[in-house]
């Protein structure tokens, strides 16, 4: 069971830098009133993502299709970005292999390579040509709006290839919005194989609809477990004591503080995904009005080596929350060898797992000493239902947060504007007055 603990938080622990022990006495008039407002939000819709571990009516379709097909293919090509990508690449690099991408030489246990074409670098487009056989490549096309340029190009130039290579309507799977859009206008009328993103459902918020689920289920990944721990947050946050409205609240108390830097630090290789999935949803969620924390990923213990200095003697700006492991899973000794030199001698015998729960340690009681503010998730070990609690807690944290700091925390205005200039750039017709926009705007060049 996921456990949020904020002991070096608090004053006690933590020193003057800290929030009283009596912070939840305090806020619980604030807790109630975002419990209810998030209730009535569930309730009215707007909070769709709440819904997904317990409605999924395309559930079996998912799991059947995923296992007919998965055998067949030998790569999954999943053409997506931000929210219909980041989900499932974290899902997908927690359970399988914390070197996901440089190991993806070779079929994992007889299922399907998978490449997240995230990005639209030429490099990266034309080098995937030279990693996959495109006849032997299934395709998902991932975007909630149907509308974002980065997927669409990579849907039509993948189109083009599989239309000379191979066949399309095996090839191709459609993933977005039920109703509207172009990419489910071009499904109806291509008669692509398609799955839906529930309207009421933001691309960041959408790894445990089809969005997520469809890529990992054909990996083999067990999405019943997904959604079983999903559910099983849910129920804890029923109560108001729940790790996801604590982990809000205080994030939000420290804000106030000025702790504007969020650092989430697993200390397990496979969970730096998680982290990075959570960038994205704490950055454009709570991103608003001129306000709002900037969300950092870092990774035990590669980042003590880099970023601790900082943390610990640096400006007092940061709140850190360690994503911790109890069970790795997969222990290996460390021999002993060079029993005469004593900075060898005392490593041998421990396990790495021993080492990497020590360091973890070590810097939490560094970090709290030095009276930097930190906090942990602690998961017990690294399995599907346990992503599936972490992913609910942090959603709804996210949107609890927001509701707390008082904006908006579904929507995204700022990255909208940049997408319709890069449409008016690209030469989008409907977006003349974003062009004139550009082309007036009075930027000072100075440059050396
Ligand atoms: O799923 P799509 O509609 O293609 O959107 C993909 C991404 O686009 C933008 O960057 C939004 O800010 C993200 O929140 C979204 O996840």
């Amino acid at each position: 069971m996921l456990v949020y603990d904020y002991s070096n938080l608090i004053e006690e622990n933590i020193g003057k830098e800290g929030i009283s022990s009596n912070f939840l006495e305090t806020n619980k008039g604030l807790l109630q009133e975002i419990d209810n407002e998030i209730k009535a939000k569930r309730q009215d819709g707007s909070f769709g993502f709440m819904e997904l571990p317990f409605h999924q009516p395309e559930l079996n379709e998912i799991k059947k299709m995923a296992s007919d097909a998965r055998k067949k293919w030998e790569n999954i090509i999943v053409l997506g970005i931000g929210g219909s990508s980041l989900g499932a690449m974290a899902i997908h690099q927690a359970l399988h292999h914390p070197f996901y991408n440089l190991l993806n030489a070779e079929k994992r246990n007889g299922y399907p390579r998978i490449f997240f074409m995230d990005n639209v670098d030429p490099e990266l487009v034309q080098g995937i040509l030279d990693v996959v056989d495109i006849k032997h490549t299934l395709f998902l096309v991932i975007s909630k709006s149907g509308k974002t340029a980065e997927t669409l190009s990579h849907f039509l130039f993948f189109l083009e290839k599989v239309r000379k290579q191979g066949d399309p309507i095996k090839q191709i799977i459609i993933i977005t919005d039920p109703e509207k859009g172009p990419l489910r206008e071009i499904a109806r009328s291509e008669g692509f194989l398609t799955f839906s993103v529930p309207p009421n459902v933001g691309g960041r918020y959408s790894v445990l609809s089809a969005v997520g689920l469809v890529p990992v289920a054909f990996l083999g990944i067990d999405i019943d477990a997904l959604l079983a721990g999903a559910q099983a947050m849910a129920k804890r946050c029923e109560t108001i004591e729940n790790p996801a409205y604590l982990f809000a609240l205080i994030q939000f108390l420290f804000l106030q503080k000025g702790k504007n830097i969020h650092v989430m630090f697993p200390y397990a290789q496979a969970l730096l995904g998680m982290a990075d999935w959570w960038r994205q949803l704490w950055a454009e969620s709570l991103g608003k009005e001129g306000n709002g924390p900037t969300p950092v990923k870092a990774l035990g213990v590669t980042d003590q080596h880099s970023q601790l200095q900082l943390y610990m003697d640096g400006p007092r700006d940061k709140i850190i929350t360690f994503i911790t492991v109890k069970d790795y899973g997969n222990d290996v000794f460390i021999p002993h060898s060079f029993k005469d030199f004593p900075d060898l001698a005392y490593l041998g015998g421990h396990t790495f797992n021993e080492l990497i729960q020590a360091e973890q340690l070590a810097t939490e009681v560094a970090l709290t000493k030095a009276g930097c503010p930190n906090g942990k998730f602690v998961l017990d070990n690294i399995d599907a239902f346990t992503l599936g609690e972490f992913i609910y807690c942090l959603e709804l944290a996210t949107v609890s947060c927001g509701l707390f700091m008082g904006i908006n925390p579904l929507n995204q205005p700022g990255v909208e504007l940049g997408k319709r200039y890069t449409r008016a750039l690209m030469g989008e017709p409907h977006f003349q007055e974003e062009k004139r926009e550009i082309e007036t705007l009075k930027c000072v060049h100075a440059k050396v």
